[in-house]
């Protein structure tokens, strides 16, 4: 017997994300290729002409697993019984500019569809804020939503998956080895330049990625600023932010928290519960390990000293970007 329909909702839908997204998860790539889905797509009344476009496009695919398609501009509607929901509509940065800089622009936007969240989405519903800056808007998502007391805010998570395959990507370079044979990799803290890739725990086939490499300067002087300044990098060259990869590591970071991550580490920023010193609620990346549609956190690692230094740093960001909202929640 077929399996009952997953409702996802995903604003910005008429986006740049949202074209590379919405094909891939009509087709099976996030929630299973045996999952059917109904997408509920949310963008402005100015886009609602761009989003009809995208579903005239998302029929003439054909998906046998797309099981109906909603387009609107009522976040009330579009987060209806939604049980996953990808919140991508926000704008994006320009040259010059710090993903903390579209803070004031775009924070409204994230008190008004965690309200929606809070009141009609699934209580269980699992929440990815990709909009920037995305683990503050997740906060203010979070924290809105927890007003109405329906919904589990352990649930509203911030996208640090493109930092983690950024920098998966680097290592493998750096040290010859595939992609696939890296495990135990760890982004922790802000979706900003701040962030700490951290590679300590890494193994590649057995063998320790820090040994393998071998070369702090390398770490703090190349590898480090290439992570954290990847998007603007994209933004230099492409004239736009980035988007299918922005888009994959969307899908990896759902399929991975819907079906598993089979013991392997990814990172997710997710409200702290305390771990590692982070305060309670910040949305912060950590190295989790996800199982029954669950994500745990990755506790007692050793933090040496320059790792609690750029743990510090990426924090204080986001308590500032906190300090920053508080007049919104
Ligand atoms: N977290 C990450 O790793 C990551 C990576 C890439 C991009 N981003 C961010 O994702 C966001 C979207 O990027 P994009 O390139 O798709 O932008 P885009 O401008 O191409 O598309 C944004 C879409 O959102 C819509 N939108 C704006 N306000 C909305 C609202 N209140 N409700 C619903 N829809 C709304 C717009 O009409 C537009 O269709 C940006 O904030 C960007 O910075 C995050
Ligand atoms: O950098 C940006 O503004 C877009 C996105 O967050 C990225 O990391 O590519």
């Amino acid at each position: 017997m077929s399996k009952a329909p997953v409702r996802v909702a995903v604003t910005g839908a008429a986006g740049q994300i949202g074209y590379s997204l919405l094909f891939r998860i009509a087709s099976g790539e996030m929630l299973g290729k045996d999952q059917p889905v109904i997408l509920q797509l949310l963008d402005l009344p100015q886009a609602q002409k761009a989003v009809k476009g995208v579903m005239m496009e998302l029929e003439d695919c054909a998906f046998p697993l797309l099981a109906g398609m909603v387009a609107t501009d009522d976040p009330n509607v579009a987060f209806k019984d939604a049980q996953i929901a990808l919140l991508v509509g926000a704008r994006p940065r320009g040259p010059g500019m710090e993903r903390k800089d579209l803070l004031t622009e775009n924070a409204k936007i994230f008190t008004v569809q965690g309200a929606a969240i809070g009141q009609y989405a699934d209580p269980n519903i699992k929440v990815l804020v990709v909009g920037n800056p995305c683990n503050t808007n997740a906060y203010i998502a979070m924290k809105t939503a927890e007003k109405f007391g329906r919904v589990n805010t352990k649930n509203f998570t911030g996208m640090l998956r493109l930092d983690h395959n950024r920098a998966l990507s680097q290592l493998a370079s750096k040290t010859g080895r595939s992609v696939s044979s890296l495990t135990k990799l760890v982004v922790w803290g802000n979706h900003s330049p701040t962030m700490y890739a951290d590679y300590r725990f890494c193994l590649s086939n057995g063998d320790n990625v820090k040994a393998l490499v071998n070369d702090d300067v390398w770490n703090s002087d190349v590898f480090l600023p290439t992570v954290g300044k990847r998007g603007a990098a994209i933004i230099e060259a492409r004239g736009l932010s980035s988007a299918a990869s922005a888009a994959n590591a969307a899908i990896d970071h759902i399929r991975d928290w819907v079906l598993g991550s089979n013991g392997e580490w990814v990172t997710m920023g997710v409200p702290s519960d305390g771990s590692y010193g982070i305060p309670e609620g910040i949305i912060y990346g950590v190295p989790c390990i996800t199982e029954n549609g669950e994500y745990k956190v990755v506790k007692d690692l050793e933090i040496d000293a320059f790792s609690r230094e750029r743990m510090t740093v990426t924090l204080n960001e986001l308590l500032e970007e906190r300090e920053g909202v508080k007049d919104l929640l």
